[in-house]
């Protein structure tokens, strides 16, 4: 019988080296008495994308706030496009973006309001046409002029990823891409992900409780549970160090804490 999980990570699977996207050592947030992370380190390597798994309070926002700058560590370090955070983030923060469905735009505001003034923050250049063009891409025509306290919860999540591309970010975390979006417009805003990776050598890290999506989606994905990393590797390997043929089942196991037997010799 082989325990299931390898703890902290090893050499994670995607990052070749060089210049990181992404570099976190030995990261710790302390809340009061909540060790909401705990000593985790991993590198992202530039033009991937990276899903980060865990249960309810297993640390994934508080990781992509610090990654941000918008939680200091208790200790610990962050890099991010080879600048050190907090202390250099205004060097970086222009090719950086973020979405959350959970963090809403201002309702008063059209959705072209909003859009103008993120893209503003950023000083895109030719902003009109950009914000066209993010309308054509991501369906928000019909609703362009309509304040963001009109719109569905689906549209509202568009909105938001028009307005984490705005600046066409070299790294873009996201916290529940898809959440509320029905499967047809899931699958199309994965797809819209792909593609903008893949034309811009984009880096994406990406929280989400939805297993097919980071199947679908992610060279890499790292399993966080109570603050800890419990797995880091490819889906493929993982799926296969857990013998299971979904990440799903994967997921149940490490939440469960569950061993199995019949894991691959020689596997961590
Ligand atoms: N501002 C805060 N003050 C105190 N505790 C916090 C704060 N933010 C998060 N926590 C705690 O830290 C832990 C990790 O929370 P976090 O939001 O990072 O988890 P998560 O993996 O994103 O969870 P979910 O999937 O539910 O969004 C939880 O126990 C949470 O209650």
């Amino acid at each position: 019988m082989q325990q299931i999980g390898t703890g902290q990570a090893q050499t994670p699977a995607v990052d070749q080296g060089g210049s990181a996207a992404i570099d976190v050592a030995h990261l710790v947030k302390v809340y009061k008495t909540t060790r909401a992370v705990d000593d985790i380190s991993f590198r992202i390597a530039r033009g991937s994308i990276t899903g980060l798994l865990g249960g309810n309070g297993a640390g994934k926002t508080t990781t992509i706030a610090m990654i941000m700058g918008l939680v200091l560590p208790t200790s610990g370090s962050v890099e991010v496009l080879g600048a050190r955070i907090p202390e250099q983030r205004y060097d970086v923060l222009g090719r950086m973006n973020f979405e959350s469905p959970y963090v809403d735009m201002p309702m008063r505001l059209t959705v072209r309001q909003n859009l103008t003034i993120f893209g503003r923050l950023y000083a895109v250049q030719h902003l009109r046409e950009r914000i066209d063009q993010l309308a054509d891409d991501l369906d928000l025509k019909e609703f362009l002029d309509r304040s963001n306290g009109k719109l569905s919860a689906g549209q509202k999540t568009r909105v938001a990823l028009a307005k984490a591309l705005i600046n066409e970010p070299d790294l873009l975390l996201l916290d529940e891409p898809t959440a509320s979006l029905d499967p047809d417009t899931a699958d199309w805003v994965r797809q819209h992900l792909e593609t903008y990776r893949k034309t811009h050598n984009a880096t994406i890290l990406l929280a989400s409780h939805n297993m097919l999506e980071v199947e679908r989606l992610c060279d890499r994905v790292i399993i966080m549970k109570r603050g800890k990393i419990e797995d880091d590797d490819s889906p493929e390997r993982i799926m296969a160090r857990y013998n299971r043929d979904t990440l799903e089942e994967v997921f149940l196991d490490v939440a469960r804490g569950r061993v199995r037997e019949g894991a691959p010799e020689g596997t961590p």
